[in-house]
This record gives C-alpha cells, structure tokens and sequence, in this order.
C-alpha cells in the first residue's frame, strides 16, 4: 500500500532515472556497462583459483566454483531484465534491503515486478553490487574475497608521480603553517580542495595522459580546469569552516569518501591539511563495509594505502604515510563503515531509516560528499531541472552544513543557472557523464550560513 505521505511526494518530485528510457545512461549502464562488471568479477575468482586451493583445498575451488555459478545467474537476470530477488544471505543488511524491495514494489504497484530495466537506476545498481557479495557470503571460506581489489591497487601504483608531487607540497605546507594567516591557509584550502575534487574523475589521475612524465603535478592543471567547475559554492564551504572555528574552535570533519587509489590519496591530503592547519580538531572518515562500485574505499583499501604510502621510496611520502598512521592510532582520523552507505537509499530517507548515522552527521562541523554516486543518493537520482535549487532537490536531507565534490558521471544535475544546461548540451552533448566538469556544490541547515 502506497501511504499518503507516499503520494504526495510521487505528485511533487520527478521520477526516477531509469533504464526504463531505451538509449538513456542508466539504459546503457544497466544494459552494456554492468554486464561487463559482473563478467570482469567472475574473472578476477576464477584467475585466484590456485590461491583458493592453497588456502583451503578442495573446498577453496568448490567455493571457487560455486561464486562463478551464482554470478553468472545474476547476470543472466540482469541481462533477461528478470524480477529482482530477495537477498537470501544472513548479512546483518539482508532484510533492509528486503523491506526496501517491498518498498519498490509497493510504489510500483502489482502488474509489474521491480525489475533490472523497469525500476530506479540508483536500486537496482546499488543492488547488484549486493548480490556480488551475496554470492561470496554464500561460500564461506572465500567470502572476503574482493573482486575488486587488483584494480584498486593498480590504479594506486599507477598515480604514483602525482602522489609525491602532492606530499612534497604537504611537507612544505607543514614546514610553514603554523601562525600562517587566513588568507594564505584559503588559499592552500581551495586548492586541495580542488585536488580532491578532480581526483574524483573517473581516469584516476588529473594529470590525464601526462602519466609517464617526470613532473606530474596536480596542482599544476588547476588553474586549466577551473572553467570546468560549474557550480563553485567554495566560499560557502570556508565560511562554515572559519565561522565553526572562531566561534568554538576547530571542530570535526566528516568525508564521506568514493574511490580508492588516487582519489582516496588527495582526500587524505585534503584531510592532513585540515588537521595540521587548525582548521579541524578531528576528521571521520566514512568508507562502505563491502566492496561497492568497482573503486569504493572498504576499511582494507584505507589501511592498505596507508601502510603504501608509509613504505614509499620517497622522503615525503613515507613521511606523510607515517604521520596518517599516527592520526589514526591517536584518534585524530577514524574510520567508520555504517551499512547505510552500502544500501540503495537516497539520502533523504537516512534521517528515518539510519537515525544513528544521521544523529552522527550532526556533530560535524562540515561534511563532505566525494563523488557522483553521493551525488546521485543525495539528489534522489530523479530527473530534475537543472536549475533546480541544491536545497530542493536534497528534499531534507540536512545534518550539518554539506558540500558535494563530485565530476560529473550521470545524469543528474541542478543548481545550474538559467540556460547553463542548454549551452552545454549545444557544445558538449555528453557533459553530465564524461567526467570532465564538476561541482563544488554546498548546502547548510543553518540560516547563518
Ligand atoms: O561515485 P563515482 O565513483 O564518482 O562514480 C560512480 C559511477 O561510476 O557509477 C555510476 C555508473 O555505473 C555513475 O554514477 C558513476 O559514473
Ligand atoms: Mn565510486
């Protein structure tokens, strides 16, 4: 049954993005895109195969087997567009994720399932990324096992050059900071802030096809990038920093991160210049518990680079990797993973279905979202105007003062000025999904701000 509450905010909001539009992105993501996941999954198991019988015999390439099988099916539901299934693992998530199928298919009404190709984009993506792990929980003695993990890696090793240019700029930052005056730390803000904005595009390195260089440095393109950012709220974002500050000292920052590799590097850049600036006391950090979106930081990644960057042959990287150790062993950095973060829900509905982790965000000072797919739960994923206001389309969703820092990878956008859209679209037909623009998109429930 589909409550009043329901109907009133089906009648006011746009629908959902969806494969239901043959030749859309989310048509070509569900119809081409994910396929190709699931197939690049089944072979990254089956290539450890050697390692499963090392580790536990017969029953490793039994398990081995067994994952494969259950992958396979669910690409064949995905690619027949067959009714989505009930999770049918014991993970703590499991029935959440099951009252949020009753949830669709009440909405949805009872002619039609919910359904690969019929029903939300953001569901049914978030939804197969669940059934991966489902198919690892299901063969205990390989459940751990991240598909995901060798192109996690691959794409840290691969950004090596601009992750030394990025902590020898940390060391010389620290060298000097204390006493620096506001300005100047504005001024180092915005760029790592920048940085840690365009880590978020998709090819892992700013300093795109420029990889093999001596002197690659991200904060060298930013200036060349600026035109790209199409919303550029920056300023909003320090004021809630400084306002925070000088009203009661530093206080905490929470990043809710993306992706692994580069990305996750400039964020902890991002975040050892908060700290060692006194711009913030603590920073939480909020990565998923199961491997997400191909590139998404679960705890392992975060651990793993730190302890990377610790036994860099580079003076500062090592350097920079020993001091993030020591902030998490200090507790001046910690790490959470709640199950919100890993299940299908816009971020509107966190205050009524993950009160605690909504109660959480509240303490913060500022929150910070990276990526498109925070991007898409924070908007609901709907079809929106593009000039929708932020605040609209965020349709409550409010703990603390928030920024997006996001490249633009879906369809989904607002906050954009009157006709900004339209010329876009008459020059660059695919701006919103080529990662090449972005925004610096900021909101705060506070009206002081
Ligand atoms: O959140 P991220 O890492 O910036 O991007 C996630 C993403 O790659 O996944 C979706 C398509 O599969 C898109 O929303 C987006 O392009
Ligand atoms: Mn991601």
């Amino acid at each position: 049954m589909t409550t009043a509450a329901e109907m009133d905010l089906l009648l006011t909001v746009p629908p959902a993005l969806s494969a239901r539009v043959v030749g859309s992105f989310a048509y070509l993501t569900i119809r081409d895109r994910l396929p190709t996941i699931l197939t690049k999954a089944v072979d990254s198991i089956h290539r450890h195969k050697d390692k499963f019988f090392e580790q536990h015999g017969e029953e490793g390439i039994r398990a081995e087997k067994a994952a494969i099988a259950l992958l396979s099916k669910l690409r064949n539901e995905l690619q027949t567009d067959k009714p989505v299934l009930a999770l049918s693992d014991e993970l703590e998530d499991a029935d959440a994720w099951n009252r949020y199928l009753q949830r669709h298919q009440n909405l949805q009404g009872d002619q039609d399932s919910v359904s690969w190709f019929k029903s939300p984009w953001l569901y049914v993506e978030c939804y197969m990324y669940r059934r991966i792990q489902e198919a690892l929980w299901l063969n205990p003695p390989i459940s751990d096992f991240d598909v995901f993990n060798e192109a996690k890696t691959q794409s840290y090793f691969e950004s090596q050059r601009a992750v030394m240019a990025l902590c020898t700029y940390l060391e010389g930052l620290r060298k000097s900071i204390e006493g620096l005056p506001d300005n100047q730390l504005l001024d180092h803000f915005g760029k790592l802030l920048q940085v840690s904005l365009w880590g978020n595009k998709c090819d892992l390195s700013i300093s795109a096809g420029q990889e093999n260089s001596q002197k690659v440095s991200p904060l060298d393109s930013l200036d060349d990038l600026r035109p790209y950012i199409l919303v550029d709220d920056f300023s909003s974002v320090w004021s809630a920093l400084i306002l925070g500050r000088n009203q009661s000292g530093p206080g905490r920052v929470d990043i809710v991160l993306d992706n692994a590799g580069f990305e996750l590097t400039t964020d902890l850049v991002l975040a050892d210049f908060l700290v060692s600036s006194g711009l913030a006391r603590t920073v939480r950090f909020h990565g998923k518990s199961m491997p997400w979106f191909v590139s998404d930081v679960t705890a392992r990644d975060f651990q793993w680079t730190i302890r990377q960057t610790m036994a860099a042959n580079h003076m500062w990287m090592s350097k920079s990797g020993v001091q993030w150790q020591s902030y998490v062993q200090e507790g001046t950095w910690t790490y959470h993973d709640h199950p919100f973060w890993t299940q299908p829900h816009q971020f509107c509905d966190m205050a009524s279905d993950a009160a605690d982790l909504y109660a959480d965000l509240q303490g913060a000072a500022l929150v910070l979202f990276k990526g498109d797919l925070n991007y898409r739960k924070l908007t609901g994923d709907l079809d929106w105007e593009p000039t929708v206001g932020f605040d609209v389309a965020l349709q409550g969703f409010g703990p603390a003062p928030l920024c997006s820092l996001r490249t633009l990878k879906a369809n989904v956008q607002v906050g954009l000025q009157p006709g900004q859209a339209e010329k876009l679209s008459a020059h660059h037909p695919d701006w919103m999904t080529s990662g090449k623009y972005a925004v610096v998109q900021f909101h705060s429930p506070h009206s002081d701000l």
